[in-house]
């Protein structure tokens, strides 16, 4: 857990190393573990395919769009619990997501995750 606030406002390489950057803003353990990321998806950036598993409870994430990028860069979910232009809420630890290949612009997320069920447990980080 040390690892996870260490990170608190620094800029980190997102987990698939596949040339995005999340920024950890904020995260809390009680009464529900969360987690709020700003995600930054550079030209040429993209997500495969993956699910973000937890060690207990279900996983819950609300992406919002704040800037879509001029080409690529669209959220693919099969099964999202809600998903619209700039909205998608999904259950990362179950549905495979991924984002395709940011082809012009940047793209900005804000990344709200929490896990249901975990008491004491821990979040995901974003992607
Ligand atoms: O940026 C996105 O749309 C999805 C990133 C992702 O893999 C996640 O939020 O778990
Ligand atoms: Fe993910």
């Amino acid at each position: 857990m040390a690892g996870f606030w260490g990170n608190l406002w620094c800029w980190q390489r997102g987990r698939q190393g596949s040339g995005y950057d999340k920024l950890l803003l904020a995260g809390t353990l009680w009464p529900l573990p969360c987690d709020c990321y700003l995600l930054r998806f550079p030209t040429g950036a993209s997500v495969p395919p993956h699910t973000d598993r937890v060690a207990q409870g279900r996983h819950y994430r609300l992406n919002i769009i704040l800037h879509a990028p001029r080409r690529g860069g669209e959220f693919v979910c099969a099964r999202p619990i809600h998903a619209s232009r700039r909205i998608k809420l999904f259950r990362p630890d179950v549905e495979e997501h991924s984002v395709t290949t940011i082809d012009e612009g940047t793209r900005w997320v804000l990344s709200i995750g929490w896990v249901r069920g975990a008491r004491g447990g821990d979040t995901r980080p974003a992607a």
